[in-house]
């Protein structure tokens, strides 16, 4: 059984239907020794609590895709890419912040807004749990709340841990730490790029029911990247897939589209 289990939704569902980004008719354009990869996005938009799955095989452009969504890699042309943040006043025009090369502004949006979750869970070694879990909060100077923190972590399993550094983890109890500290802060969106590829199966299906049981009780909405179809199916509320076209000898298409898996 999950660990997480998911709680009466009440007032939480009008918030849940804010659209916290939207994206239309974006390219991206990669090019490596002569090869040319386009990534094309022709709409994309994410509501508050969802979990969304983007699948597909290596190579198609996930990793394109979960850049230009944590604001880190500048598209190449766009109709329109807009953010909302949680209760936050109107939205950030993405594409024009990026036109005016506004990049201090796109890190303060990635900073208070985003939450990012590695393969390999990416803990600082040389710190325990409950510091790596503090991180965000210090680094944003947010108070540390210990009673919130500790139920965050009773929750998904981890509340044993705190004082153990990250060497001392199971390949699954460091991806639980590594799923919180990228929810303690609150954050509007968590990307997350193959959350469980270091677990076996049983513990990954857990992990993503309390990852998506979690985020859905705090309003955050998840992308979550994965080659794995099945472990996704009947959790996510949508899937991404990619739709791939060798246009030239030297140049892949890749169109991402809602349920092309
Ligand atoms: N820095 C780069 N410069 C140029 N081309 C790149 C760069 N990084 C990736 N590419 C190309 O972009 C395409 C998409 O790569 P991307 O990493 O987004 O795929 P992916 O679906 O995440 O793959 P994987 O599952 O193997 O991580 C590939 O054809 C790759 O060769």
């Amino acid at each position: 059984m999950s660990a997480v289990e998911p709680e009466d939704c009440g007032d939480g569902e009008a918030a849940r239907a804010h659209r916290i980004l939207s994206v239309s008719n974006l390219t991206k354009t990669r090019q490596q020794g002569g090869i040319s990869f386009e990534l094309k996005v022709p709409a994309l938009s994410l509501r508050a609590g969802e979990l969304i799955a983007v699948v597909g095989e290596s190579g198609c452009g996930k990793s394109t895709l979960l850049d230009l969504l944590a604001l880190v890699s500048c598209p190449s042309s766009c109709d329109g890419f807009l953010f909302q943040t949680q209760g936050g006043a109107g939205g950030s025009d993405i594409a024009a912040l990026w036109k005016a090369g506004r990049e201090s502004t796109l890190a303060r949006l990635r900073r208070q807004h985003l939450g990012y979750v590695l393969q390999t869970g990416g803990l600082l070694p040389f710190l325990t749990v409950r510091q790596n879990l503090e991180l965000p909060l210090h680094i944003q100077g947010l108070q540390v709340d210990p009673i919130r923190l500790n139920e965050l972590a009773s929750r998904i399993g981890v509340a044993d841990l705190m004082g153990k550094k990250p060497q001392f983890l199971s390949g699954g109890q460091r991806q639980r730490v590594a799923i919180l500290r990228a929810l303690v802060h609150s954050p509007t969106l968590v990307l997350a790029d193959e959350p469980t590829a270091a677990v076996d199966r049983t513990r990954a299906r857990r992990i993503v029911a309390d990852f998506r049981s979690l985020a859905w009780d705090g309003g955050c909405t998840i992308v979550m990247v994965t080659h794995d179809q099945p472990l996704v199916d009947g959790v996510a509320d949508r899937q991404f897939g990619f739709r791939l076209e060798q246009v030239s000898e030297n140049l892949t298409r890749s169109i991402c589209l809602e349920g092309e898996v």
